[in-house]
């Protein structure tokens, strides 16, 4: 069984996340194979430089994240141009990490990502969990983790999925707008659900 974690920007997917690995269940990180298919010398970084430009790279020849995201926030256009070289290919690779994952007799495994649902990435999954937090709380963190200032957290909240669609499109929520000991007895309960769903005993 697969089930695929999601939630806006900073609405603690990978907080959450960790709760589910410390109880022996692993996971595989979209925003992480996201940067491995841009890596040095994979054809997705060469669509790139060749659509937007020098100026989205290092001088070591390597991805410049900050300047590409200013640009793609910006632009919707430039977004879907960027979604179109990277998403069929960080697909890909997130079906091969799952098989690998779930070859390797886990109860079940966790794709988490931030764009599960405008990716079509909830197709490789058995069921949603959405972390749930309000807006101003994901602008807040954002700030305080990434250091973007608000403008910028507020164009990446804009170009994501609407907080109420995601959970109209939920099977299963954790609410994440208290504090991170609510946010463990949450992740206890799933996956207590979780393991009785695939038929084994609840974990510890
Ligand atoms: C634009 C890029 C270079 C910015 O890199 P940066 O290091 O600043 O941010 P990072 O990759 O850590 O992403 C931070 C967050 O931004 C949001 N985000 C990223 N890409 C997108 C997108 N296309 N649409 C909406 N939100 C996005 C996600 O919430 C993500 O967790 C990078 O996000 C990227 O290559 N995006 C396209 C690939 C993608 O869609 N990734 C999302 C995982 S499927
Ligand atoms: N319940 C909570 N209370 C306070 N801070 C929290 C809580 N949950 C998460 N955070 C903090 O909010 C920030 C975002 O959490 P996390 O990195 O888990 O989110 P995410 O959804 O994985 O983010 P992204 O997809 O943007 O990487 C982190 O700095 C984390 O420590």
């Amino acid at each position: 069984m697969i089930i695929g974690v999601t939630g806006g920007i900073a609405s603690g997917k990978s907080t959450v996340a960790r709760a589910f690995a410390a109880r022996g269940i692993p996971w595989v990180d979209a925003d992480e194979v996201a940067r491995e298919v841009v890596a040095p010398g994979e054809p997705a970084l060469t669509e790139i430089a060749e659509h937007f430009g020098c100026e989205v790279l290092t001088p070591d020849g390597g991805l410049d994240r900050r300047a590409l995201r200013e640009i793609v926030f910006a632009d919707a256009e430039a977004r879907q141009r960027l979604e179109r070289i990277t998403h069929p290919r960080i697909r890909r690779r997130l079906a091969a990490h799952l098989e690998r994952l779930q070859a390797q007799g886990a109860p079940y495994v966790l794709l988490v990502s931030p764009l599960l649902f405008e990716s079509g990435q909830d197709a490789m999954v058995d069921r949603c969990l959405v972390i749930d937090v309000p807006e101003e709380t994901q602008i807040a963190r954002t700030a305080a983790r990434d250091g973007v200032d608000e403008a910028q957290a507020r164009a990446i909240v804009a170009a994501q999925m609407s907080r109420t669609e995601r959970l109209a499109r939920a099977d299963d929520v954790i609410d994440n707008s208290a504090d991170e000991a609510g946010l463990a007895a949450q992740v206890t309960e799933l996956d207590r659900r979780y393991r009785a769903a695939v038929g084994l005993p609840p974990g510890r």
